[in-house]
Parts: C-alpha cells; sequence; structure tokens
C-alpha cells in the first residue's frame, strides 16, 4: 500500500471532542444542555445499529438525547404529529428522523414539515437552498464530514479537479455544492455519465457515492488523488459472514491514491460526529449565542 491512510475514526472522536467542550460552555450560558431527537420507525437492522451510535455517541458527548421508536406500521399522520411535537418542543434542537422510512410514509413530506432550524441532517430544501447559494446553512453530515477529511488532509481546496460520484440530495449534490464552496472545479457523475473511469481520471479529489461494492478500480485512478469512500455496502464472504466494503476497490486503489479513507473507520465515523456538531451549531443559533469557531 502506498497511499496514506485518512483516519476518519481518529478525526472524528477529536470533533467529538470538541463538541463535548463547547456543548458544556453551552450548558453554562443557556442553562440546558443541547438536544437532540432522533426518530426511528420500523425494524430496519441496519438503521437500529445506526441510530444506536448516535444516541450513544450523543450522550458521550455531554447532549441531551430523545429517542422516539415507531411501529414498522405508523401513518404519516401520527409521524408528522410527532415531528410537529419535536418542533414546538423547547429542548429539542435537532431532530433526526432516520432514512429510509417505510412505503407508507412519503420522506419528502416529512422532511418538508422538519423545522429547518432544527433540521440538523440538513436535507430541508430552505437548508439545501442556502448551502446552494452560500448562505449559513445546516449542512448535511456526510458530506460535511468529507469536506473536513479533505481539508485535514489537502489544506487548501482551490482549484483543485474534484469528481463526485453520485447525485442523491442527501451525499452527492450537497457534496458537489460544498466543494464549489471551497473553490474546487468540480464535475458531479452518475448513472448516465460517459465514460466513467475517464472523467474519475481527470479528479485530484474522487468522492464515491454510489451503493455498488468496490466499482471504483486502480485504472481510473491519477496517481496520487485523493479518495473519499462513502460507500457503505454489506458483501456476503465466502465463510457465510457479512464484510462492510465501500464503492471503491481498497486493496488495489490505495497503491495507487496518495491518500484514501477505508470503509470501515472512514467517512462513517465522521458522519455521526458532525450530527453531534451540526445539534451544537442549532442549539447556539436557537439560543441567539455565537456559534464556536472550531466547530
Ligand atoms: N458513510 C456514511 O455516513 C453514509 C454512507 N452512505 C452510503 O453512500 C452510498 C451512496 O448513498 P446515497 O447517495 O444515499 O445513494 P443513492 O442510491 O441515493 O444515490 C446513488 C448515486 O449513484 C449513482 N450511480 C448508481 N450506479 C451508478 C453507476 N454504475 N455509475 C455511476 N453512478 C452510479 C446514481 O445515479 P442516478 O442518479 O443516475 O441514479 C445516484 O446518483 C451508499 O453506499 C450509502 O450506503 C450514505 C449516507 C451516509
Ligand atoms: N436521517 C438520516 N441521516 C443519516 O445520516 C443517515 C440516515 N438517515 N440513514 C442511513 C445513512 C447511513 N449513515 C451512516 C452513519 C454512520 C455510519 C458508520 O458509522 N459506519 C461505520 C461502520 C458501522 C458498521 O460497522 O456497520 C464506519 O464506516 O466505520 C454509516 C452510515 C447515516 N445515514
Amino acid at each position: 500500500m502506498t497511499a496514506r491512510l485518512i483516519d476518519g475514526k481518529a478525526a472524528a472522536l477529536s470533533l467529538r471532542e470538541q463538541v463535548r467542550v463547547a456543548a458544556g460552555t453551552f450548558a453554562q450560558a443557556a442553562g440546558r444542555r443541547p438536544g437532540l431527537a432522533t426518530v426511528l420507525v420500523g425494524e430496519d437492522p441496519a438503521s437500529a445499529v445506526y441510530v444506536r451510535s448516535k444516541i450513544k455517541a450523543t450522550g458521550e458527548a455531554g447532549l441531551e438525547s430523545f429517542h422516539h421508536k415507531l411501529d414498522d406500521a405508523t401513518s404519516e399522520e401520527d409521524l408528522l404529529s410527532l415531528v410537529a411535537d419535536l418542533n414546538a418542543d423547547e429542548r429539542v434542537d435537532g431532530i433526526l428522523v432516520q432514512l429510509p422510512l417505510p412505503t407508507q410514509i412519503d420522506a419528502a413530506k416529512v422532511i418538508d414539515a422538519i423545522s429547518p432550524d432544527k433540521d440538523v441532517d440538513g436535507f430541508h430544501a430552505l437548508n439545501a437552498g442556502r448551502l446552494a447559494t452560500g448562505l449559513d446553512a445546516l449542512v448535511p453530515c456526510t458530506p460535511l464530514g468529507c469536506l473536513k477529511l479533505l481539508r485535514a488532509e489537502l489544506g487548501d481546496l482551490s482549484g483543485k479537479n474534484a469528481v463526485v460520484i453520485g447525485r442523491s440530495n442527501i451525499v452527492g449534490k450537497p457534496m458537489a455544492m460544498l466543494l464549489i464552496g471551497e473553490s474546487a472545479t468540480v464535475t458531479v457523475a452518475h448513472s448516465r455519465t460517459a465514460d466513467l473511469p475517464g472523467v474519475v481520471r481527470q479528479a485530484d479529489i474522487v468522492v464515491a457515492a454510489v451503493g455498488r461494492p468496490e466499482m471504483v478500480k486502480a485504472d481510473w485512478i491519477k496517481p496520487g488523488a485523493t479518495v473519499i469512500d462513502v460507500g457503505i455496502n454489506r458483501v456476503l464472504t465466502d465463510d457465510g459472514k457479512g464484510r462492510l466494503v465501500g464503492d471503491v476497490a481498497f486493496s488495489e486503489v490505495s497503491q495507487v491514491a496518495g491518500a484514501i479513507t477505508p470503509v470501515p473507520g472512514g467517512v462513517g465515523p465522521m458522519t455521526i460526529a458532525c450530527l453531534l456538531r451540526n445539534t451544537l451549531v442549532a442549539a447556539h443559533r436557537r439560543a441567539g449565542l455565537t456559534v464556536p469557531q472550531e466547530l
């Protein structure tokens, strides 16, 4: 392996420690701890695991946690009513409704119902629009985590060629907006992109957010490029067990890239740290306090 390993786990721990300190200062000034409400609908095992690690990290950072576990058969109306209660609850600074939602519920409607100033996922159209127009926004956690890793690895990103593979509203699109904000030259690739390997080969920075196990190969990568692997894919191994792999063929790409994030231990932990960070930012804004610079 020649690439430098970007340690997302370590970066996440350090951000979580900064959040913990800032949460203490907030509690002194505001007379209450920042609060995060998590909502899990149904029994999807992966979702349950993620929500559990979010709740654990919330407590460790000294934030108040309000968890709501709803039945698989919950109606859209009942979920919207819970969101309205959380919007009105003064103790709640952030609301996270875990996706995906069961099919009887329109996720877009639920996201739209979350108060934009409590939208710590950054999925509400108002926050997406604010990000796109360069205004202060709550920024989606995964792309924000990727940006923090890129800045720590590369410093100034201006003038770099960045290729984002994937154009979803929760990863690819906001990632592209953040990189434009850093003055990178940004290309967004997707399933209709012609000659994807050729496009990726131009990149100094590759962000893969596709959802296809180990799709990005070594001969797509410009030597020395920085590779951020957002993908979380559970694949079956020969011994019948599951294993987590990214969207990048790590063992071969790490021979060519300059730096690369592993899966697990890369972007995933940063997503959770950024959720705590966003909750703290939301708490400060709601309380009329200045957001600490280091966050
Ligand atoms: N680490 C973390 O914290 C997180 C990880 N993830 C992971 O990131 C990955 C992406 O998530 P998400 O954005 O929600 O996924 P989506 O399925 O919403 O989007 C996938 C994107 O990849 C594009 N795509 C699919 N197949 C190809 C292909 N063969 N070639 C080029 N582009 C392709 C799609 O194109 P088109 O638009 O044309 O269909 C789409 O834009 C998943 O593995 C997910 O598990 C997601 C969130 C958080
Ligand atoms: N409203 C909402 N917001 C989200 O941010 C959201 C969501 N819904 N739905 C699902 C995706 C996925 N996601 C991950 C978070 C952490 C890890 C993570 O910590 N992964 C560990 C490994 C975890 C494991 O071993 O399974 C790692 O990469 O090291 C992964 C994925 C957040 N998401």
